[in-house]
């Protein structure tokens, strides 16, 4: 498959300006993926915390302060990363 083929693009320009940006895409979802290892991490250490001193995993008020976090800074979407970002970091509920 051509440059043209796999980025869907019609010219060679095109094709190289998808080609490097789709470079600096994949960079990028590398380090999302590594912050949301650090963020699962930390947020393991507090829920072991909380567990240990006798409390819940779960602290729903948090949570709501996490959720508006994000539906603050990327509207509806944001609520349903944030969703997805929780279970991760918490398991499912
Ligand atoms: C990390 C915590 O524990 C849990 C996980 C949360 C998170 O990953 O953001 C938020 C609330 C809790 O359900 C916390 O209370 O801050």
């Amino acid at each position: 498959m051509t440059a043209i083929d796999v980025t869907g693009a019609r010219t060679p320009e095109a094709a190289d300006v998808i080609t490097g940006a789709r470079e600096r895409i994949d960079a990028l979802d590398d380090r999302i993926i590594g912050l949301v290892q650090e963020r699962m991490a930390v947020s393991a250490v507090i829920q072991e915390a909380r567990i240990t001193s006798g409390g819940r995993r779960v602290n729903l008020s948090r949570e709501m302060d996490v959720l508006n976090h994000y539906s603050g800074a990327l509207g509806k979407p944001g609520t349903a990363l944030a969703m997805t970002l929780l279970e991760l970091c918490r398991g499912r509920i």
